[in-house]
């Protein structure tokens, strides 16, 4: 068996599409266009590269982007003064500061300065807390992403049987609670877990959320399961120097027993960076006290 790919970086074009529709009438009814800044502390290569990508996207949807690129040695003080600043300007709906910070910043404290209602990563506390008790606010964008993406492959997810492998504030507790906001039946694996092969097995759908390049065996999979793949990992490629993506499934082994899977890259990537959009729009909208479009 051969499983179908589940091709993210086509959802993900679609959705923006739709975004992009979204900013017109919204342009009509208050006048401006909706606004995601973006905070990068220091000079890591791929938070550059993913920024970059943000920024792109953000203004090709006909919204406005706001890039603020802060030195290594940043204090924590100045961090949070532009994140005041950003929470007062009201051309400004999201607000995401790109993760990991450096070491003499407290990631919590930066996270609990951004305004809940402008908080697009659904980082914040408040916004963790409205999704375990089931209150509308903001969901981090890669979960929603691959919630996304398991509607559209399956429909109704009721009473199936879901795996997540990772427990991480910004992944794994989050997909675990949509999960079971679909009425999924979750369980969420992690480095502890006694024997995860044995409880992959149980899954009709599992998420890998690790950061263990192809730890995912074919051999782990309930015949027919459908997987999601969110690691991203970079390691040596098959040309001396040069490096691949690879996630936390072994595809090629995966493939033979799931009925499908997302490839990495092309699978949940895209699909986080138009979450990210979608819920700029949504802010906005809100903000602005009007409806948010449906089918968003
Ligand atoms: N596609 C996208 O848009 C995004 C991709 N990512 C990628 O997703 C992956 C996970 O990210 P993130 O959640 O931030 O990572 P974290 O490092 O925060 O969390 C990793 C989780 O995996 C668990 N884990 C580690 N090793 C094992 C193991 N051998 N067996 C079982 N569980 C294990 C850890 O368990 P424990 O808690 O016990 O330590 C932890 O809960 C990374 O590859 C990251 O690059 C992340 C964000 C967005
Ligand atoms: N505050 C904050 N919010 C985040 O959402 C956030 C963050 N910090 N820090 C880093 C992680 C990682 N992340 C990705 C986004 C897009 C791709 C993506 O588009 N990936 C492409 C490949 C890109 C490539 O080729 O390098 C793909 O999978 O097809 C991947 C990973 C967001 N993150």
């Amino acid at each position: 068996m051969s499983a179908d790919r589940i091709d993210g970086k086509a959802f993900a074009a679609g959705l923006r599409e739709r975004l992009a529709a979204a900013v017109p009438p919204f342009q009509a009814k208050t006048g401006r266009v909706p606004g995601l800044a973006v905070v990068l502390v220091g000079e890591d290569p791929a938070s550059a590269v993913y920024v970059r990508s943000k920024g792109k996207a953000t203004i090709e949807a006909g919204m406005a982007s706001f890039e603020h690129k802060l030195p290594a040695d940043t204090s924590q003080a100045d961090l949070l003064a532009v994140v005041e600043r950003l929470n007062r300007d009201d051309a400004v709906d999201g607000i995401l500061v790109q993760l990991p910070l450096p070491k003499q910043i407290d990631e919590q404290t930066v996270i609990a300065a951004i305004d809940p209602d402008k908080d697009v990563d659904g980082f914040h506390v408040a916004n963790a807390g409205r999704l375990a008790v089931g209150q509308q606010g903001f969901v981090p964008c890669t979960p929603l992403g691959c919630l996304m993406l398991l509607k559209d492959k399956l429909g109704n997810l009721s009473g199936k049987e879901a795996v997540v492998i990772g427990r991480s504030n910004i992944v794994g507790k989050p997909m675990a609670q949509l999960l079971l906001g679909e009425n999924c039946t979750v369980t969420i694996a992690h480095s502890r877990t006694a024997d995860l092969p044995a409880v992959v097995r149980r899954a009709d759908i599992v998420v890998a959320a690790v950061g263990r390049p192809e730890m995912v065996k074919g051999d782990w999979l309930k015949a027919g399961a459908v997987v999601i793949d969110v690691g991203i990992n970079r390691v040596p490629g098959a040309e001396e120097g040069k490096t691949k993506l690879v996630g936390d499934v072994d595809y090629a082994s995966a493939a033979e027993v799931a009925s499908a899977i997302t490839p990495v890259p092309g699978g949940v990537g895209p699909m986080t960076i138009a979450v990210l959009l979608r819920n700029t729009v949504v802010a906005a909208y809100r903000r602005a006290g009007l409806p948010a479009p449906e089918g968003l």
